[in-house]
This record gives structure tokens, C-alpha cells and sequence, in this order.
């Protein structure tokens, strides 16, 4: 490999840039987006409470809290006159537009200033504060699960949900020490506007939260349960986020030792072998994982019931020769006696791919298809290979395709022409090259495993 090829490659790799290269799609992978959560839920709820306690207990990611707050409009002279009939609980009472632009560019990884509010004042004071692009950005307020142009931007909605008593008793005592209220104030803005807009407007929003949180930060279970979603979330892959039904192992220092065996390009075949079966291995029971399955009670040596499960039993494999062969043992140790399939499909780069052989059950319709080929590049043979199944009459949904590696790209194709279909693979590798070879990769797998390499 000369320099130039060597010093491009490398670039590609660092800017997870695809090759432009005939017609593949290979539309640049997007900027890493944050993580967004909104909580919403009526005054005193708990909401900023609870907001800082994910904060804290995220202390290892970079985090962002946004209060709608900072959107109200700011009062003129003739509304400040008549405040007391003000409705700061009214969807109204926000500048929706600008939260909606700071929010798209903290979004779009850019910095942006968000206004101060005061509310003893109700106006904006000074010149706002600077707030920088981060893992996670959590917007908080009554009313952000309001709008659906603002819950469109929430990865994760959360409505806190306290005892009406509890908020109005917090809210007595917040207003009067930390707003500049009197009793009496907070009493009659409760009666005229905040009670009568909870239930118009931010109670019917409740119905659009994936988590409700009763008792707010009291809940520590259901506060411990939102972090661990967003830990995993944030662990994964970006195109895991795009496309639900793509599914990478859960990588652990094992699979990554593996996968540097069986990459090294000084692994010897036998080796290479011995770690390839291992990962195929983990790759075909996490495959068969997304399998149907129906409840069965059974009865233990113990004289115990155990509530379990039976395994989906219409199954069956098809490997795209030659590499996908390399599969088929560690189906059939998992399958006792499973049917399986095979496809032959020549094509060489981006150039058509043409079905050579085929030989697949007679009742494959009927069953659910686990596809195998170690290696997913372009898709190009992927898409032929499904397109042949679906001729069969397989449900596109019944088809769990099964790979070690896959590329962006790869993933890219299948997935747009086959959203239904669930791909499972060990690890997702950063690109392809000109000749759509897998970058970094582990080279020709076949040959590798088949001894057939020089
Ligand atoms: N679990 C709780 N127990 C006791 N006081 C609480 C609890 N949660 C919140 N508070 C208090 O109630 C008031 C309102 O809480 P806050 O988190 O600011 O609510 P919100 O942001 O929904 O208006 C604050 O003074 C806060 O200290
Ligand atoms: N000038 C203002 C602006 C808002 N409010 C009240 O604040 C409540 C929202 O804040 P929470 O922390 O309680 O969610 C809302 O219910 C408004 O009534 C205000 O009193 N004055
Ligand atoms: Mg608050």
C-alpha cells in the first residue's frame, strides 16, 4: 500500500467518512447527537429536583439543563400593571420559537445563549449565559411536553407526577422565600390561573411521557432505572439509534480480545478459526434471542413451579456461501436438527450481483430465517440474498440476518430497503475502502477460515 492510499485511508477512518464509490450510498455518518430528555409536570412537582439528581448521579457525561424558564416573554409596562391577571401557566406565556432554535442548535453540537428570567421582575435581566453543546441536554419545565415540535426533539420524556396538596403546600412556601411572593398572591394566581391550566394543558400532556415519575425525588427506583436507560443509550452505536432493529452484541473485554484475534493479520488460521467459532457463536444465541416465544409453566425435580418459556420451533438457516458456511456448525450446535438453506451470489465491487445457486426449504414461507454471512460491506450481496427470501414468500420481519462485522454503509442499505428485518452483529466497524472492503475489518473472511488465503 503506498503512502497517499495508506494516509487516505486513515483519514477516512478518522472522519468515519464512506468512500464516495459508484453509486453506493454512502452518505456521511452524522455528527454524534446528545442525548435529549424532557421533564415535564405541574408547578412544585419536583421537576428541577429530580433534573439534578440525574444530573449528579450522571457525574461521568457532560450535561446540559435547559428550564423553559428562561423562555417566558418578558413583561411590558401595561401587562406588568395588570399582572395578577396574568397567565404564566398558559402555553402562551413562552417564547416557543427561540427554545426551539436553542434547542436544535445544542442539537446540532453548537453553542447558544439562553436568557435569564427573573421572576420577581418577570422580565429577562442581563445578557443570558452561555450554554455549550453536551452528551445529554435535559430541558425541564410545566410545559415541554406541550408542543410536539418540542417533544419531536426528546429522545426520553419524563412526567413527574406529585399530589396536587404536596405541589401547592412546596409552592407556598418556594414562592413566599425564593420568588418574592405573598401568601395570599400565591394562593389567588393558584386558584385563577396555575390550577385551571395544569388541568387544560400540562395534565393531558402526561400521556405523551415514556416514564412517569410518582412522588417525584422521593422515587429513587424509578430515578436509578432512568439513569441506567440513559447509560445504556449513550453506549450505543449511532446507527443503533437510527435504526431500532439493529442489534450489537454488548461488547465486553472477551469479545474485544476475540475481535483482535481474529483482525490480527498475523493470527494464524487456527486461531483464527478457534476465536471466529467463538464469536460466531455469541452472534447466532443473541440472534436467536429476537426469536418469538410462548410462555410455558413447568414443573422442577423440586416439585417447584418455574415460569419459562418455549423456544419458537418454525426456524430455520440460510448461509450465503461461501463465508456464511462458517455459521452453519454453530447453528446447528444451538438448533438440534434445524434445516438450512444456501444461496451462491456472484459479484465482484459495486457491480451487479447475480444469484448463482440456490437451495432453500420448501416451506421457508412458513418460517422464521436466520441469514448468515459473516461479513456485512456493502449490502450489495445482502440485498440480493433477502430479495430472494421475500420471493419465497419469507415475512420480511421473520428474517434475522447474522453477521461478525458490519459496515455503516452496509447497515445503511439493508436497513432502508428492509426497516423490518433485524440485523445482529458483534461489532460495527468505522467504513468501507475503494475496493468495499471493510475498514479496519479482518480481510477475506472465507479465505481466512477456509485456509484458501496465500
Ligand atoms: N421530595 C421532596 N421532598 C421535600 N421537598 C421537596 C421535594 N421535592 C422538591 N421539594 C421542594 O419543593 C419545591 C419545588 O420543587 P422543585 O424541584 O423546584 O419543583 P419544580 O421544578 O417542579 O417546580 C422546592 O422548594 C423543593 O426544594
Ligand atoms: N413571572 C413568573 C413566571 C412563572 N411563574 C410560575 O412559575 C411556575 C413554573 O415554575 P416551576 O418551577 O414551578 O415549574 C408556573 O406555574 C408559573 O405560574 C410565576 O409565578 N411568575
Ligand atoms: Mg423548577
Amino acid at each position: 500500500m503506498d503512502s497517499e492510499t495508506l494516509s487516505t485511508l486513515n483519514s477516512n477512518i478518522k472522519n468515519h467518512s464512506p468512500v464516495q464509490s459508484n453509486g453506493l450510498i454512502s452518505a456521511p455518518d452524522p455528527p454524534k447527537q446528545p442525548f435529549v430528555i424532557g421533564v415535564a409536570g405541574g408547578t412544585a412537582s419536583g421537576k428541577t429536583t429530580v433534573c439534578n439528581m440525574i444530573i449528579s448521579q450522571l457525574h461521568d457525561q457532560r450535561v446540559v439543563l435547559v428550564n423553559q424558564d428562561s423562555f417566558y416573554h418578558s413583561l411590558g409596562d401595561d401587562t406588568l400593571a395588570q399582572v395578577y391577571d396574568y397567565n404564566f401557566d398558559h402555553p402562551d406565556a413562552f417564547n416557543t420559537e427561540l427554545l426551539l432554535s436553542c434547542m436544535e442548535k445544542l442539537k446540532n453540537g453548537r453553542a447558544v445563549n439562553i436568557p435569564n428570567y427573573d421572576f420577581q421582575t418577570h422580565k429577562r435581566i442581563g445578557p443570558g449565559w452561555k450554554v455549550n453543546p453536551s452528551d445529554i441536554i435535559i430541558l425541564e419545565g410545566i410545559l415541554v411536553l406541550h408542543d410536539p415540535r418540542v417533544r419531536d426533539l426528546m429522545n426520553m420524556k419524563i412526567f413527574v407526577d406529585t399530589d396536587s396538596d404536596l405541589r401547592l403546600a412546596r409552592r407556598i412556601q418556594r414562592d413566599t422565600v425564593e420568588r418574592g411572593r405573598n401568601i395570599q398572591n400565591v394562593l389567588d394566581q393558584y386558584a385563577r390561573s396555575v390550577k385551571p391550566s395544569f388541568e387544560e394543558f400540562i395534565l393531558p400532556s402526561k400521556k405523551y411521557a415514556d416514564v412517569i415519575i410518582p412522588r417525584g425525588g422521593d422515587n429513587d427506583v424509578a430515578i436509578d432505572l432512568i439513569i441506567q436507560h440513559i447509560r445504556a443509550k449513550l453506549g450505543q452505536h449511532h446507527l443503533c439509534k437510527i435504526y431500532p432493529n439493529v442489534s450489537v452484541i454488548h461488547s465486553t473485554f472477551q469479545m474485544r480480545g476475540m475481535h483482535t484475534l481474529v483482525r490480527d493479520v498475523k493470527t494464524t488460521k487456527h486461531d483464527f478459526v478457534f476465536y471466529a467459532d467463538r464469536l460466531i457463536r455469541l452472534v447466532v444465541e443473541h440472534g436467536l434471542g429476537h426469536l418469538p416465544f410462548t410462555e410455558k409453566q413447568i414443573t422442577t425435580p423440586t416439585g417447584s413451579i418455574y415460569p419459562g418459556v418455549v423456544f419458537c420451533k418454525r426456524l430455520c438457516g440460510v448461509s450465503v456461501i461461501r463465508s456464511g458456511e462458517s455459521m452453519e456448525n454453530a447453528l446447528r450446535a444451538c438448533c438440534k436438527g434445524i434445516k438450512i438453506g444456501k444461496i451462491l451470489i456472484h459479484g465482484e465491487g459495486n457491480n451487479g450481483r447475480q444469484l448463482i445457486y440456490e437451495k432453500l426449504p420448501a416451506d421457508i414461507s412458513s418460517r422464521h430465517v436466520l441469514l448468515l454471512d459473516p461479513v456485512l460491506a456493502s449490502g450489495n450481496s445482502a440485498v440480493k440474498a433477502i430479495n430472494l427470501l421475500l420471493s419465497k414468500g419469507v415475512v420480511e420481519s421473520n428474517i434475522i440476518f447474522l453477521n461478525l462485522i458490519a459496515a455503516p454503509q452496509g447497515i445503511h442499505v439493508v436497513c432502508k430497503k428492509f426497516p423490518k428485518l433485524k440485523i445482529v452483529t458483534s461489532e460495527i466497524d468505522v467504513t468501507l475502502d475503494e475496493d468495499l472492503s471493510v475498514i479496519p475489518g479482518m480481510g477475506e473472511f472465507g479465505d481466512r477460515y477456509f485456509g484458501t488465503n496465500n
